[in-house]
């Protein structure tokens, strides 16, 4: 039997780069500067809830539903993110955003935060769970705790949001639409393994949702993104950074605008006959490659390292 080969990644914090990493994803400025192939109005009456709002994918998700006419509510953990997010609403598009600081990983103040945007806009029409994230490393070391905090974000956490808002909508006899970002995990990603499994429990959650509240006209679809450079790249080193859209044949890193827009889409009328389904949004990664987002261990490597 072979020798057990040596691997040389193993963990990686953000720290680890330094202080003068490069700011990445789309600032304020360039988000001002999206444009839209949706019309005017396409969401006005309409009230999203998007989770995770203060950075990324969540942030442009608020803006351009709020550019569309909807009602905004918002929430993650950071105040400070949420208030940029809603200060950037109000000065682009001049209407108020609700922004509720929750963890998602508490029930107890997801009880209160649905509560809160049914008091306050009236009902809630899609709920968009975006919220989630996780950290590069080889699955053989995670540590109990960290393999903890992911699935109780990603997996229980977006559970707790699409039971409580689906609740409401049972309660209330209103329809109900959810969004769930998810990843591109069909072909399962190493040194991800935690969000993999996560991301699988969600998808499959949903695919089932999808049948069993079909009967209170809830609709549950899920967005796979691939990779889509935003403020949550931090997490990884700047040497796989530097070759994650070589996961796609497309060879370029997509950006949040491009999943604003598909959850756009979901919120709106036109795919009010989708339910149950994963729309991936990866330039066909999951066709093409592997990322390795904490390094390449040397058994794997093209350059005869092992
Ligand atoms: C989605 C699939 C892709 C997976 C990656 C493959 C790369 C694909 C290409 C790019 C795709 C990018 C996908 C993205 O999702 S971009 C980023 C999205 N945003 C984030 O991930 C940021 C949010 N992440 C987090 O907040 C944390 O990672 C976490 C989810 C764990 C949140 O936990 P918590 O708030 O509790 O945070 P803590 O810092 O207290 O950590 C808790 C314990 O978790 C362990 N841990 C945390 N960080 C690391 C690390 N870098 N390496 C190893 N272990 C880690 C650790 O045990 C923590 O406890 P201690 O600090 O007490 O030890
Ligand atoms: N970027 C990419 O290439 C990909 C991203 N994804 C997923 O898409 C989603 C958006 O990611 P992206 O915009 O890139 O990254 P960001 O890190 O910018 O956004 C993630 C957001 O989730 C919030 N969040 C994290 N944990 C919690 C929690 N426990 N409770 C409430 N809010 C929380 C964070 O805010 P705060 O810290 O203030 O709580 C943050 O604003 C995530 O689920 C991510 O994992 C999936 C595939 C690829």
């Amino acid at each position: 039997m072979n020798a057990p080969r040596s691997f040389t990644p193993k963990t990686f914090r953000p720290e680890d780069d330094g202080p003068d990493r490069p700011a990445r994803g789309l600032d304020e400025e360039a988000l001002r500067q999206q444009s839209t192939i949706y019309r005017e109005g396409m969401l006005d009456g309409k009230t999203l809830l998007v989770s995770g709002a203060g950075s990324g994918m969540g942030k442009a998700a608020a803006l351009l539903a709020a550019r569309l006419g909807a009602n905004v509510a918002i929430c993650g953990r950071d105040p400070d993110k949420l208030q940029s997010t809603v200060d950037l609403v109000r000065d682009e598009v001049g209407t108020d955003v609700l922004a509720v600081p929750t963890n998602i990983r508490d029930p107890e103040a997801i009880e209160t935060l649905i509560g809160t945007v049914h008091d306050h806009f009236g009902g809630l029409d899609t709920l968009v769970n975006n919220a989630g994230g996780q950290f590069p490393q080889d699955a053989i070391d995670f540590s109990r705790k960290g393999w903890l905090a992911v699935i109780d974000t990603n997996l229980n956490g977006t559970w707790w949001m699409m039971q409580e808002a689906a609740k409401r909508w049972r309660a209330d006899g209103k329809p109900g639409n959810i969004v769930n970002i998810v990843a591109n995990v069909e072909r399962g990603m190493p040194q991800a393994a935690h969000t993999c499994a996560a991301r699988a429990g969600v998808i499959y959650l949903s695919k089932t949702l999808a049948t069993e509240w079909a009967q209170w006209n809830i609709r549950v679809n899920c967005i796979g993104p691939g990779v889509i450079e935003t403020e949550g790249f931090r997490m990884y080193p700047e040497e796989a950074l530097a070759r994650f859209h070589k996961a796609n044949p497309m060879k370029m890193r997509g950006n949040a605008w491009d999943v604003a827009e598909a959850i756009a889409y979901l919120a709106s009328p036109a795919a009010r006959f989708i339910n149950g389904d994963l729309i991936i949004m990866d330039g066909g990664q999951a066709q093409w490659g592997v990322i390795w987002p904490a390094g390449i261990p040397d058994y794997f490597r093209e350059d005869g390292a092992a």
